[in-house]
């Protein structure tokens, strides 16, 4: 359904977007990750026809997306696009900012479809309050409603979360893409944070200096990661000397929770332990090589002078890059 053909974008000189091929189906969810000015917004704004590329095709429906020197209205009509800054009305409230952008239907149709869409961004009880009055994140909710108001086929989300705090992001996302699963409605969002990524995305676009350096779903990443970056974009991770094990080259990812404290294994001595809530984060040195290793552990370990950490044989074989 949506198909991004090689395509190469730069802003001036220098190329933004360097040879992106990918595909969604309908109803897919699709994540863009990647570090701060690896391209991520610019990837969601060539799909949605506000440049015009340098290289390659974007297809929708087998249909060629147009850039702005091709087309008079800005952006595909069967796409939205949710920026990071949004535009609301101040001086109106929440209800009628959504209404707005319904298209013209019969009145009962439209109040429905208004309550549907205060649920999804769980903002009933602000219907009639003024934008202006609204917090970042609250606002944030209401851009969201906006563009889900006009029923697109592909909805496009630059950091959808970013003004919204922990305890009602959870929420939000469960609402928002339970709302896009049952609608059908494909998705492709940018994001830095990984949990998002984890449980809302069907499969997961690595990207990295403009180029996509890895595509698979997020489990697959998770646990093969392909190179450091992509691990350390969901947790912080080891990176060991595959020496360490016996191995002649190469270095072993390994995130913290994955080390297990026992009897035998590589000492190591504990220089700072962390709460971390349901267990403590912990900083050590490796004996052989004096580098440092990060494990959780359930217990407060005092800073002494040796533990013994245990990982997986498997683990390190599936792990070695
Ligand atoms: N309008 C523009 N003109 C020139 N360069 C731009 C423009 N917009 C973005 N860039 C540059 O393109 C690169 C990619 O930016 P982009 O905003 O796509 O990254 P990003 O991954 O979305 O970053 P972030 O996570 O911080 O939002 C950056 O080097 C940025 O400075």
């Amino acid at each position: 359904m949506l198909q991004v053909l090689n395509i190469s974008f730069g802003y001036s000189q220098k190329t933004t977007l360097h040879h992106i091929d990918f595909s969604i189906k309908k109803g897919e969810h699709a994540c863009i990750i990647g570090e701060s000015g690896c391209g991520k917004s610019t990837l969601l704004k060539a799909i949605y026809g506000l440049l015009d590329l340098d290289e390659g095709e974007i297809l929708w429906q087998n249909e060629k997306v147009l850039g702005p020197a091709f087309n008079l209205v800005p952006g595909h009509q069967k796409m939205k696009y949710l920026a990071q800054e949004f535009d609301l009305m101040p001086f109106t409230s929440v209800k009628e900012n959504i209404e707005k952008f319904l298209s013209r239907q019969h009145q009962n149709k439209n109040n429905k479809r208004t309550k549907e869409l205060l649920e999804v961004i769980d903002m009933k009880a602000f219907a009639d309050k003024k934008v202006k009055l609204l917090s970042g994140g609250q606002k944030q909710r209401v851009a969201l409603a906006q563009v889900l108001a006009k029923e697109p086929e592909l909805l496009l989300l630059d950091e959808p979360f970013n003004f919204i705090d922990n305890f009602r992001k959870n929420k939000l996302r469960r609402n928002l893409f339970t709302y896009l699963k049952k609608q059908k409605i494909s998705c492709i969002f940018a994001t830095h944070d990984s949990t998002d990524m984890l449980a809302f995305s069907d499969k997961t676009l690595v990207m990295k200096n403009g180029k996509i350096v890895a595509e698979n779903t997020p489990e697959k990443l998770y646990d093969f990661p392909p190179s450091y970056y992509v691990a350390s974009l969901f947790n912080e991770v080891n990176a060991l000397e595959a020496q360490l094990f016996g191995i002649e080259k190469g270095t072993v990812l390994i995130y913290p929770s994955e080390i297990k404290v026992a009897k035998k294994g590589l000492k190591a001595s504990v220089k700072k332990t962390y709460f971390n809530g349901n267990n403590y984060f912990i900083e050590a040195i490796l004996e052989k090589n004096e580098e440092k290793i990060l494990f959780t552990h359930q217990e407060f370990i005092s800073a002494k002078p040796s533990v013994y950490l245990d990982i997986s044989k498997e683990l390190i074989k599936k792990r070695r890059v």
